[in-house]
């Protein structure tokens, strides 16, 4: 891997910094004197139609984005990345994410295996047996059909899944799928409450088998199925029995499968990826197995394909139309020379509720870091705080921020022109009025309101500063004709590589997770404090032993 460039040595950098020196942004006067701009500044990618023009953009600040992304070589790394190369240095791996997604007939052969191959084995292995569960003919251990898959995972074991889950919804022909995440045992406990264990299967997804809240998720649930099943009298207390009903009611889906067999999971009944997908990365592998069970194998099918479209749109599409690649380099921008802290990514897609929680892992995971790929320090700010709501939901919570607030949030608005569901409030349609919002607001943030359009509507004086909009608020806005699982891969890959974007221009291994490492470590290391060990407690710090003793004394057992 080559030394990463520092940025802020580049020519293009210099120029940014003078660009930036001399620029007022005036959206209004921008789109004023320039009736070609929403037109030149909106781009397609893939079904994404991409209208970047109310970002603080003209055609010098674009030339000048584009050399950067060559001056620190990101057509080199981009095309290191989908060929295999290890590209997460600091865990020696390769980067393929992206290889989840390629048709049959392509070839791609990394560390002398044939990834294609392997990739699709898996696929019709997971296909075949999602069928199995969707047609009722896979059957619980009293005979009966599987009608609620229920996911434990953690991270992008849950996140990616449970947003596509949710994302495609109108698209479910199958069973159910419910989403166990969190260590707090009430996680675990509201999930399966309403539900029967004869009908219920569980999907352990974890790529390492280690991570300490989904064993114990998976534990927890072990314990409720067969507890339910012999109180119900379906099986006896014997070893025999539970393994039967193990078999039935639980598959794993992981990197490590040896550890699944020790778990007690017939490997049979596992299904693999690889040490190249990372946790974040890995909603297209077979972390997506609760999703297939759901949607189907044809659906699963258009969300690789949509996948894949927009790879192939990064890989292939030239600097100055290609839309991952202008997305990371205007987040660049903002973050670095507009010192802009966070990003808002609003869908007006209710469907995309969890879009922003999902984004979180993927960019923040990836891009918070302060050392670079050789070890050294990063020489600019990195990793924006990415957040967010589906609107019209955030209007009326915290676009107040947005619109008057001191900070400047660049925001990400998504919105479909078709609903999956077409409703009428009389003579209105629903979905109009909600698309209405949409428009509205990109509009009101960039163009704002002066003093005299709040004057000419009668308001009082001394109100007027407060109802005044500065615009100049940059967003952009990424449509779509319908939420199809095409287009929700194909927003998925544009996020996954604007991160890439960034964390290349940035010098950092975008693939590696060691802050949340240590978590995991400290956390077993106060577990016996916790469970009132006082020597384990004396280690720990005044404010950590206190706080330990407050519960030790609160705590009813
Ligand atoms: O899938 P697992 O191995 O269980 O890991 C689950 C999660 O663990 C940690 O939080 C990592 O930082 C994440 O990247 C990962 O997604």
């Amino acid at each position: 891997m080559q030394t990463p460039v520092d940025p802020t040595s580049t020519a293009a950098w210099a120029e940014l910094t003078k660009l930036h020196g001399g620029f007022t942004p005036d959206l209004k006067g921008a789109f004023a004197s320039d009736p070609e701009r929403a037109a030149r500044f909106t781009f397609d990618a893939a079904d994404l139609h991409v209208d970047l023009s109310k970002n603080f953009l003209d055609d010098e600040v674009l030339a000048a984005l584009v050399k950067l992304a060559d001056e620190v070589n990101i057509p080199g790394l981009r095309e290191a990345m989908f060929t295999g190369e290890h590209i997460n240095v600091t865990e020696d791996r390769a980067v393929l994410h992206t290889a989840l997604r390629l048709p049959m007939a392509e070839e791609l052969t990394v560390d002398g295996q044939d990834v294609v191959a392997d990739v699709h084995e898996v696929l019709d292995k997971i296909y075949a047996w999602a069928e199995q569960i969707r047609s009722g003919e896979w059957k619980g251990v009293t005979g009966k059909p599987i009608t609620t898959v229920v996911n434990i995972g953690i991270g992008g074991s849950d996140l990616g899944p449970v947003m596509v889950y949710e994302a495609l919804k109108p698209y479910k022909t199958g069973p159910d799928a419910r989403f166990i995440s969190n260590i707090d045992p009430n996680d675990c406990a509201e999930k399966v409450a309403d539900l029967d264990p004869e009908q219920t299967l569980f999907i352990v997804a974890s790529k390492t088998f280690t991570t300490l809240e989904t064993l114990t998720n998976a534990r927890m649930a072990r314990d409720w199925l067969l507890g339910k099943l012999q109180e119900s009298g379906a099986i006896d207390g014997s070893d025999e029995q539970a393994k039967a009903a193990i078999a039935k009611h639980f598959v794993a889906v992981s990197t490590a499968l040896d550890k699944v067999e020790a778990f007690g999971i017939d490997p049979n009944n596992a299904f693999g990826f690889w040490n190249w997908v990372g946790g974040r990365y890995s909603v297209s592998s077979a972390v997506g197995t609760a999703v297939i069970v759901a949607i189907g194998k044809e659906n699963w099918q258009d969300f690789l394909a949509g996948m894949h479209a927009m790879d192939l749109h990064f890989r292939e599409t030239e600097a100055e139309r290609n839309v991952p690649l202008l997305m990371g380099l205007l987040n660049v921008w903002y973050t670095n020379f507009f010192k802009a802290e966070s990003h808002a990514v609003l869908p007006y897609a209710q469907y995309l509720h969890r879009f922003a929680a999902y984004l979180q892992q993927l960019t923040m995971e990836s891009n918070g870091k302060s050392v670079r790929w050789d070890g050294t320090p990063v020489t600019t700010g990195t990793g924006e705080i990415f957040w967010g709501e589906p609107g019209t939901n955030g209007q009326h919570a915290f676009y107040q921020l947005i619109h008057q607030g001191t900070k400047l949030i660049p925001a990400d608005f998504i919105a479909v022109a078709n609903p999956a569901h077409a409703t009428k409030d009389g003579e209105v349609d629903v979905h109009e009025l909600f698309l209405s919002n949409f428009f509205a607001q990109t509009a009101a943030l960039a163009f704002g309101k002066t003093a005299d359009e709040v004057r000419a509507e009668g308001t009082a004086e001394h109100i007027v500063p407060a109802r005044v909009f500065a615009g100049n608020k940059p967003t952009t806005s990424i449509m779509a004709p319908a939420l199809t699982p095409a287009v929700v891969g194909q927003l998925i890959a544009l996020y996954e590589h604007i991160t890439f974007v960034q964390g290349i221009v940035w010098g950092i291994d975008s693939f590696d997770q060691w802050g949340v490492e240590l978590g995991k470590q400290l956390a077993m290391k106060i577990a016996p404090a916790v469970q009132g060990d006082e020597e384990a407690k004396k280690q720990q710090d005044a404010s950590t032993q206190a706080l330990i003793d407050y519960y030790l004394a609160k705590r009813e057992k």
